[in-house]
């Protein structure tokens, strides 16, 4: 195309050239005003110069850029006659040089704008909009031009014929109102300002489409939107916006109505032909504009216009099917996020689609009813980025609420050891509790990273960084069916908004970015409800198919959309935003998907750490818990009783060590409660010498047999010695621990006294002894004593009522300080424990772990224990 603009060059000054020479014979004929003769020569030289202009203008368009529009025009193969670098010309119609005629040529895409002073209602100005338009979207290829008209004063009549572009969703229909024009100038600026930041950033700004606005006729009342269209015009060539405006300079009513617009060439209709102003750029046409008169070129027939437009979109729409390869990087990890993320998310037409987290839109927001692609297109998001930014760049927090299995992708599985090395920690099927662990931990990130940067005197992570060498990726986190945080209406809930909004006011500061996602109205009403204030926080909303709630409810740009669209607005959702977004389905390219997770993987940092999982449905067992894996013989003793629900999936343990009430208790008729205190106790084994420690395991109910045997046979294996009791050997063994205790018959050995279903001997321990003891008084000794002298109880009660009465009600609710309540009721674990607020909901592979001396509460997963078959 440089030797296009050198051709163009070379035309203009022939024509100047020209326009000399004319001038000349005019003189020359003034001169011999008398002299009847004819003056030949002068004519010919026109004709021959005018030849010249005609060739050198006609190698500027090409193809389609100059065709005429004969019905051969349909044969002329599209996409070809343009490049991305510019520069692009159309003829605004034709000249005369003696006896030959040349077109008119104005340079648009790359260099300038075009305006006419008589707008679109004029037949042939709609005419020359129509084949300027045409030209370029026929001369373009696929996706380098996106296009937005106007059309205020004939109700978007000029652009009618176009209609299969805009069913086709290449464009929107034409603004015809203020609004509506607003709203162009409004995309128009952001393009300018998307287009600015990639050249700031040192990326090549020429694989941004161009924007091309189009105006048949302003909209009524334009005064101050005409300020705005000013300023694109003098930012627009360098940004990759271009403008064609009829009826620019507007006649009257109309504030600075002679002001032209910068970088344009002006048409001034006239009786006896057109004047243009000279095009922008170092090759006026004269020292005034083109000296001669242009006919206005004719043009396309409204039939030729919607034929043409009707194979466009059909190219357009089979081009346009999108691959999940389409939003990837020829080279992985090329991006630095030091002013934000992007990444390419689907097409809008045929023009890639790119989106940020930056400053700008820091969230998003993003809704769609079950089934509408809300998974598949994060994970196009996720992967995208993935691609671009390494995990210096970026680091990924991903939670899911519902049952499926969103983000397993990303986390080793058994069939597959690959993980994305961004993510940090993965949620499936989450509780609502590690939803909160990890957001607190992000908080707590943006507390540190505040620290960091009080330190360097900046508030921003981009100065930050960009005055500190330090590594702080930023941090994106997206929560999946997010309302269920807020289901519940409870202590959670407004500890899950709160973390929310914090997160949403600060992170854009701090690099922490979130993408919240819902499929429900009401889901999305929680957030309005529960934090109102940070709902403008959320400027980029993405609405997918049956999307409520995400939208302005006077948007209806969702309504009956397929699957696999999008409508992406980033004004907060209000009409006139809308962008029709088309995304691929990444799961349709599993292999791909498969093999670019195993590259990312492969260029991990060596040693890096997989993600932290929280797999909602998945069991913990001890003997896959890394703490148990990890222990040696050590002083201070714990008892291993599941997972905490927190980021790192951290082991649930409790100290036994020499305090009073340093004993377990596991609440509840649950058999789980077998498998905990068997989890305990096994546990404790390596953590003493051989032979160290001495267990006595009472199984007193039949659901614990078998489970007592499996424990006792791997405390043996640690070479301690167990053994097995019964109600009365229970009774004999408090009796002998509690003497021991008080140093009636010497200092015990260490001992752990494992009781499984505690309440089963209620009745037993009831009863007086010789010495007029009771087991209770014996227990209640063991319970306060016991723990200096390295005995401790592990005990299963199936009844809260049983456990209360053994340890004597709430006057003794010390003496077992740890305790792990299953199928309890939570009011009635609140009230014997005084905690009127516990907030416990006995659920399924769920218990609660209460820690009375270290004010501890949280919810585990209780380690259970794989039954053998038949079990
Ligand atoms: N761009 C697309 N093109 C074609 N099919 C798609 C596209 N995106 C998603 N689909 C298909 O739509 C179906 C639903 O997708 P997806 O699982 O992402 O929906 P969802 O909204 O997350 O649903 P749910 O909330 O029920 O999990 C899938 O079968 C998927 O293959």
């Amino acid at each position: 195309m440089a030797s296009v603009r050198a051709v163009f060059g070379r035309a203009v000054a022939a024509h100047r050239e020209a326009v000399a020479q004319v001038r000349a014979a005019q003189r020359d004929l003034e001169r011999h005003a008398a002299d009847t003769g004819p003056v030949d020569t002068s004519a010919v030289e026109q004709t021959r110069l005018g030849q010249r202009l005609a060739a050198a203008a006609r190698a500027l368009i090409p193809g389609w850029l100059g065709t005429g529009w004969d019905a051969a025009v349909l044969e002329l193969p599209v996409g070809r006659d343009a490049a991305a670098t510019g520069p692009v010309y159309v003829p605004v119609g034709s000249a005369r040089a003696g006896d030959a005629t040349f077109p008119a040529v104005v340079p648009l895409l790359g260099v300038g704008h075009l305006t006419v002073d008589a707008d679109a209602r004029r037949p042939e100005v709609a005419g020359l909009v129509r084949g300027v338009l045409l030209r370029l979207l026929a001369a373009c290829p696929a996706g380098l031009v996106r296009v937005r008209t106007v059309d205020g004063g004939a109700v978007g009549a000029t652009f009618t014929a176009f209609r299969p572009l805009v069913e086709a969703g290449v464009m929107p229909e034409p603004a015809t109102d203020r609004a509506g024009f607003r709203a162009v100038l409004d995309e128009a600026e952001r393009h300018v300002r998307q287009v600015q930041q990639a050249v700031s950033a040192g990326r090549d700004e020429s694989a941004v489409p161009y924007l091309l606005v189009v105006v048949g006729s302003l909209v009524p009342d334009a005064g101050p939107e005409l300020a705005r269209l000013r300023a694109l015009a003098h930012a627009g060539p360098a940004a990759r916006l271009h403008l064609v405006v009829a009826g620019y300079p507007p006649a009257k009513g109309f504030p600075d109505p002679e002001e032209p617009l910068s970088h344009a060439v002006a048409v001034r209709v006239g009786e006896r032909g057109c004047r243009l102003t000279d095009p922008p750029g170092a090759a006026p046409y004269s020292a005034g504009g083109l000296d001669v008169p242009v006919a206005l070129a004719a043009g396309p027939p409204e039939k030729l216009v919607g034929a043409v437009s009707g194979r466009l979109a059909g190219a357009l729409r089979a081009a346009g099917t999108m691959t999940f390869a389409d939003l990837m990087t020829d080279r992985r990890w090329p991006d630095s996020s030091e002013h934000g993320l992007h990444t390419v998310v689907g097409r809008d037409g045929m023009a890639p689609v790119e989106l940020a987290f930056d400053d700008a839109t820091p969230h998003w927001l993003v809704g769609g009813r079950t089934g509408s692609g809300k998974t598949v297109f994060l994970l196009d998001v996720l992967y995208g980025l993935a691609a671009r930014y390494s995990p210096d760049e970026l680091a990924m927090y991903l939670l899911d609420f519902k049952e499926g299995v969103s983000f397993t992708e990303f986390t080793p599985t058994g069939s597959d050891p690959s993980w994305i090395p961004h993510a940090r920690a993965v949620g499936v099927e989450s509780d609502r509790e590690y939803g909160v662990a990890v957001l607190a931990e992000l908080a707590a990130e943006m507390g540190r990273r505040s620290v960091a940067m009080k330190r360097a005197g900046v508030t921003k992570l981009a100065d930050l960084r960009s005055t500190v060498d330090i590594a702080m990726p930023r941090i994106l986190a997206v929560v999946d069916e997010f309302h269920v945080l807020f289901a519940g209406n409870d202590a959670l809930a407004r500890r899950a908004a709160a973390l929310l909004e914090e997160l949403a006011r600060k992170g854009r500061s701090y690099g922490v970015h979130l993408v919240l996602a819902s499929q429900t109205t009401s889901g999305v009403e929680a957030l309005y409800t529960k934090t109102e204030s940070i709902f403008g926080q959320f400027p980029l909303r993405i609405a997918l198919a049956g999307a409520t709630g995400v939208l302005d409810p006077l948007n209806t740009a969702a309504d009956g959309l397929p699957i696999g669209t999008a409508v992406v607005n980033d004004a907060g959702g209000i009409p006139g935003h809308n962008r029709l977004v088309r995304f691929p389905d990444a799961h349709a390219d599993s292999a791909r998907l498969a093999w670019l997770r195993h590259e990312l993987w492969q260029a991990r940092i060596p040693g890096s750490a997989p993600p932290s999982v929280f797999a909602g449905y998945a069991e913990q067992s001890l003997a896959g818990d890394p703490t148990y894996r990890a222990l040696r013989p050590r002083a201070r003793r714990l008892a291993l009783v599941g997972r905490n629900v927190d980021v790192p999936s951290s082991t649930a343990s409790f100290a036994l060590d020499a305090s009073p009430g340093r004993h377990l208790g596991v609440l509840g008729p649950s058999p789980v409660g077998a498998d905990v205190l068997a989890a305990a106790a096994a546990g404790l084994a390596p953590q003493y010498e051989a032979g160290a420690v001495e267990f006595v395991l009472a199984p007193l109910v039949a659901a614990a047999d078998a489970v007592a045997e499996r424990a006792a046979a791997r405390i043996a294996a640690a070479g301690h010695k167990v053994s097995t009791v019964d109600a009365l050997g229970l009774r004999e063994t408090l009796r002998r621990l509690a003497d021991g205790v008080r140093e009636v018959r010497g200092t015990p050995t260490p001992t752990y006294l494992v009781v499984f279903g505690m309440d089963a001997a209620g009745g037993l321990l009831g009863e007086l002894d010789a010495q007029s003891r009771t087991g209770i008084d014996d227990l209640r000794v063991v319970l306060r004593q016991g723990p200096a002298r390295g005995v401790h109880l592990l005990g299963w009660w199936r009844g809260l009522g049983r456990f209360s009465e053994d340890v004597g009600g709430s006057a003794g609710r010390e003496d077992v300080a740890c305790l792990v309540a299953l199928n309890v009721p939570g009011s009635e674990l609140g009230m014997f424990l005084g905690m009127l607020d516990l907030d416990w909901h006995p659920r399924p592979n769920r218990a609660l772990l209460v820690d009375r001396h270290e004010d501890r509460v949280g919810l585990i997963v209780p380690f259970t224990e794989p039954r053998p078959e038949g079990e």
